[in-house]
């Protein structure tokens, strides 16, 4: 919630990276793609153990990860697949990237499976809760932009283990905030 606040902030530069790629012909979808192979990209690098350089590398799948909606949005063209497409490949993004860093022995197998677990719970219930009607449920403390930040500046210094036990209990505490809020505006 904290992070997402920002969008605005940052449009202006990130408009500026996309205004090329729109003269070019660059669909939304394109860069979705790209972005989801970045960050496969981190989460290999993950695997090898090597934390800094898959914290650059998921840095910028991140920004790329900005610049679909951003191009869409600049060009007129946001599409509901689109956005299927974008939410889809950010779960296997997250997926992998924890995965990457259990594979790599960066933090305990039951930590990461811990963190996937809430992370892929925060996301699913906001996604069901809309379903339902609840209206736009992007609320909590560790949303996605908070937990892949988390990972990417501890991963940076060298202390992704740690980076995964606070969103191991910070996704956790995101679950039961939506669980709250969903039943406030779902229970009648
Ligand atoms: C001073 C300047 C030089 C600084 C400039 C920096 C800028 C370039 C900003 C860079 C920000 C960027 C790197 C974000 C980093 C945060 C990241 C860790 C968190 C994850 O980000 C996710 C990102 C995108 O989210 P979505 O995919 O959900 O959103 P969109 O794609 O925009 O929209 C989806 C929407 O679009 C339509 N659509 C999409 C795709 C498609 N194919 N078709 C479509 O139609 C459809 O409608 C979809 O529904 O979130 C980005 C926003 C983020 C929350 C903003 C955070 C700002 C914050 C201040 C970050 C600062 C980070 C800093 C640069 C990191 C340095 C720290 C260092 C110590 C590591
Ligand atoms: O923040 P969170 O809910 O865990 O994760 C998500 C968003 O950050 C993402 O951009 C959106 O496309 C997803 O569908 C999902 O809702
Ligand atoms: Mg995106
Ligand atoms: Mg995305």
């Amino acid at each position: 919630m904290v992070l997402n606040n920002y969008r605005e902030n940052v449009r202006g530069y990130l408009e500026a990276i996309v205004r090329p790629l729109a003269r070019a012909g660059v669909t939304p979808n394109t860069i979705t793609v790209l972005g989801l192979l970045i960050s496969l990209a981190g989460a290999y690098f993950f695997y090898r153990g090597e934390q800094v350089i898959a914290a650059l590398v998921l840095l910028f799948g991140s920004l790329i990860d900005a610049l679909d909606g951003t191009l869409a949005r600049l060009t007129g063209k946001t599409s509901r697949f689109g956005a299927f497409l974008d939410s889809t490949f950010d779960r296997i993004s997250d997926g992998a990237v924890l995965f990457g860093i259990a594979l790599g022995n960066l933090v305990d197998w039951r930590v990461a499976f811990i963190a996937f677990m809430g992370s892929y719970l925060v996301s699913y219930e906001r996604c069901r809760a809309e379903l339902a009607g609840s209206g736009r449920l992007a609320v909590g403390i560790a949303e996605r932009a908070e937990r892949l930040l988390i990972i990417i500046i501890t991963a940076l210094f060298g202390y992704v283990e740690y980076g995964l036990y606070a969103v191991a209990v910070l996704a956790w505490i995101t679950v039961l905030q939506r669980l709250y809020a969903a039943y406030q505006r779902l229970k009648e």
